[in-house]
This record gives structure tokens, sequence and C-alpha cells, in this order.
């Protein structure tokens, strides 16, 4: 099995040692606790990884930006990870469900993550931050995200949605111009800015 590190290099990935360590320990850590909890799908170190690169992938081609949020974030697929992927940027995890919440924090503390936040309460609650790029993975459509999330972006701001097959539907329903599409294998990432 190819380690963490050669696997992104292989993407044209590239992250000091400090990112490739907490990427390990938050593995190993999601393996512990999901064996009791249940947060996720596959346990194995494989597909965990996978799920790493997956959500780092977009480093490769978004625009800067100054904090973000990730809504549903689950046990850490994509919002944590890219917050691990970009230290120095505020992020805030929006999750309902208060064991994913408990292990997210767990994670959070754990690895020292001093720009992360964790919110208990679905997205449409949140009415405290303004963030300039929304991201969000298997949480609901395009359509249904821009809505949701109309209170807690600035006036510019980029989204970034993890997406499968059969997006043409979906950008029509969501009427959205300026739409980025990048594919990884299965994956499709849409990229847009308002
Ligand atoms: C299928 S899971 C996906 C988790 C993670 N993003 C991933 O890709 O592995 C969907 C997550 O979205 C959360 N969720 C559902 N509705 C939400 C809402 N309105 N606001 C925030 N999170 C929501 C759920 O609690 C769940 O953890």
């Amino acid at each position: 099995m190819l380690n963490l590190k050669e696997k992104f290099e292989k993407e044209n990935l590239f992250f000091d040692e400090l990112f490739y360590k907490r990427c390990e320990d938050f593995s190993i850590l999601l393996q512990q606790w999901g064996k009791i909890h249940n947060l996720t799908g596959s346990l194995h170190f494989e597909d965990i990884y996978e799920n790493i690169l997956d959500s780092v992938y977009p480093v490769n081609f978004i625009d800067d930006f100054e904090s973000f949020a990730d809504v549903g974030t689950g046990a850490g697929y994509p919002g944590l990870l890219l917050a691990i992927a970009n230290p120095d940027k505020k992020c805030y995890l929006i999750e309902p469900r208060v064991k994913r919440v408990s292990f997210l924090n767990f994670v959070k503390n754990s690895l020292g993550l001093n720009n992360v936040e964790v919110l208990c309460k679905r997205v449409e609650e949140v009415k405290d931050i303004k963030v300039d790029l929304v991201t969000s993975r298997a949480v609901t459509n395009t359509s249904l995200l821009l809505k949701l999330t109309k209170n807690i972006i600035k006036d510019e701001c980029s989204f970034l949605f993890y997406k499968g097959s059969m997006l043409d539907e979906e950008i029509k329903q969501a009427k959205i111009n300026n739409v980025k599409i990048v594919s990884r294998k299965d994956r499709n990432y849409l990229y847009l800015k308002v």
C-alpha cells in the first residue's frame, strides 16, 4: 500500500510533515471511534486515505480564501481535512449530530487544530459567521445548499461541492453560471462563485 505522502505526490500535492502526521493521527482516531460509534463508511486505512485525498485534492485548483464553512462534515470529510491542509485559515465545521461533533472536537483538540470551530447545528440555524468559501460533500443538492447557506456567506463567496455523476440536471436546477467542474476518478468537483 502506498503511504499517504506518496499517494499525494502522485497527484502533484505537496505538504509539510505536520500535515501528514495530522492525517495519520486523524486516521487512527477515526478507526478507534468508528469501531464504537456509527461515524462513517469504511474504516480500512486505504479507504480513509482515499477519502483524505478526495477531500484535499481541490487545493490544486481553488482560489485563495480567508475562511470557510463545511456543511455536514460528518466524521471529517472534507472540512476537517481541508482545515489540516490550511492551518492558517479559519474553518467552521457545521454538523448537527452530537456524536459526530464530539469526534470532530476530539480530533481538533488532539491534533491542536486552533483554526477549527465545530458548530453543533444545522446550517440553516447558523447566523453569526460570514465566510468566503463554502464546502460540502454528500449532504444535499446544489440548489438547496445555496439556499441554506445564504446567512453565512460574504458578498463574494465561492462554493465547492463534491459531486458524483449526473451533474447537468443539478446545475440546470440551481440556475448557476460561472461554474467550473474538475474531475478526478468518479468525483466531480463543482466550483462556483457568486
Ligand atoms: C451522508 S453524511 C456526509 C458526511 C461527510 N460530509 C462525508 O462526505 O462523509 C451527511 C451529513 O450531513 C449532516 N447534515 C444533514 N443535514 C444538515 C444540515 N441541514 N446542516 C448541516 N449538516 C447537515 C448529517 O448530520 C450528516 O452527518
